[in-house]
């Protein structure tokens, strides 16, 4: 079962994953787990220590024990699944690897961490080498922030992947105007026409894109119709101002876009206009007040095809809403917030 890999990686560097501490690195550095990029490798790039390998890599232990890498995760979720990939590593992968995984609020040292209630999510496996392994996560409806890999008893691991659910902290969104369409804030993209080159979700990343692989982009259309991508909001709410960059895009932004707003609660009332159809200019930073029924997603129609940079959408949320993220917070988190 491999299809959670769809899902938002919550420990990739780019959503603000960190390997904060390992237990060796002496042939690859540990920060290499969470490189947003395919694993890559080139043959006799031989330095002072070795090979070099795009991934995290440990000598050859003599004295018996085996590696772990402690990994923060760049936002808070329920983990769907992790994927540890061995690529390149042909004579030198681990032959078994586990994961474990423990919800730590506020910011834990590593130190710290070591008395955390840590939770088995994928047991001790047989691995290969140069193979991306998926395997489905134990406790799928926990909420965790850390995650600890450990390769029995040595070797190197290109990279992990820890798929899975953002699950925001209501303390960081309510009674704040925030971006409703923000990964980092629950949003997702849950269905779109096309991702030829690059998945939806990535509009909703934090910060700029800096190319246009950091964004959307789909492939050239030629049958008259329109791409378009549906965005279920971080939580109900009102849209205030609306965002759409067309950074990078310079000879494949779309000529224009429009916004639709729908309420999920209620599945008979009509879909609203939130902005119609409006023109882009390529390599744009646009921006547009305006004020939104209340909705719970958006879909963004770009016209024909084309990249979009990012798209921030925001607002308040809707009143009721700060009770039901802290209740969902509270139980997923099991205990009550301080
Ligand atoms: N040729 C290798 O890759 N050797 C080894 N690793 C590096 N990085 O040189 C090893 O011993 O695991």
């Amino acid at each position: 079962m491999t299809d959670f890999t769809s899902l938002p990686d919550l420990a990739v560097r780019t959503l603000g994953g960190s390997v904060i501490a390992a237990s060796d690195e002496s042939f690859a550095a540990k920060e290499n787990l969470l490189n947003p990029w395919a694993p890559a490798f080139r043959p006799e790039t031989f330095g002072p220590k070795g090979q070099e390998y795009d991934g995290w890599e440990t000598a050859r232990r003599r004295a018996g024990g085996h590696d772990w890498a402690l990994v923060r995760l760049g936002l808070p979720g329920r983990i769907a699944g992790v994927v540890i990939d061995t690529a390149w590593f042909k004579g030198n992968f681990p032959p078994h690897a586990s994961v474990e995984a423990c919800f730590a609020d506020g910011h834990s040292s590593p130190a710290e961490l070591l008395d955390a209630d840590w939770a088995e999510i994928v047991p001790k496996s047989p691995l290969e080498g140069d193979t991306a392994h998926a395997f489905a996560a134990a406790e799928p409806g926990r909420v965790f922030t850390h995650v600890r890999l450990a390769m029995v008893p040595d070797g190197g691991v290109a990279r992990l992947r820890v798929h899975g659910h953002v699950v925001p902290n209501p303390e960081f969104l309510t009674g704040l105007t925030v971006d409703l369409a923000a990964l980092e804030n629950g949003a997702r993209v849950v269905e779109c026409s096309d991702m030829f080159y690059s998945s939806p979700d990535n509009m909703l990343y934090p910060g700029l894109a800096r190319t246009q692989a950091e964004g959307w982009e789909t492939a050239r259309r030629r049958d008259g119709g329109n791409d378009w991508a549906l965005i279920r909001l971080a939580a109900p709410g009102i849209i205030r101002l609306a965002e759409i960059d067309t950074t990078n895009l310079k000879f494949n932004a779309p000529a224009a876009f429009a916004l639709t707003g729908f309420d999920d609660r209620r599945p008979s009332a009509s879909p609203r206009t939130i902005l119609p159809r409006t023109p882009l200019r390529p390599d744009t930073r646009h921006r547009f007040r305006l004020s939104s029924p209340e909705v719970t997603s958006v879909r963004l129609d770009i016209h024909p095809d084309g990249g979009i940079a990012r798209l921030r959408l925001f607002g308040d949320l809707a009143p009721g809403t700060e009770r039901d993220l802290a209740a969902r917070w509270d139980a997923l988190t099991q205990g009550p917030r301080a």
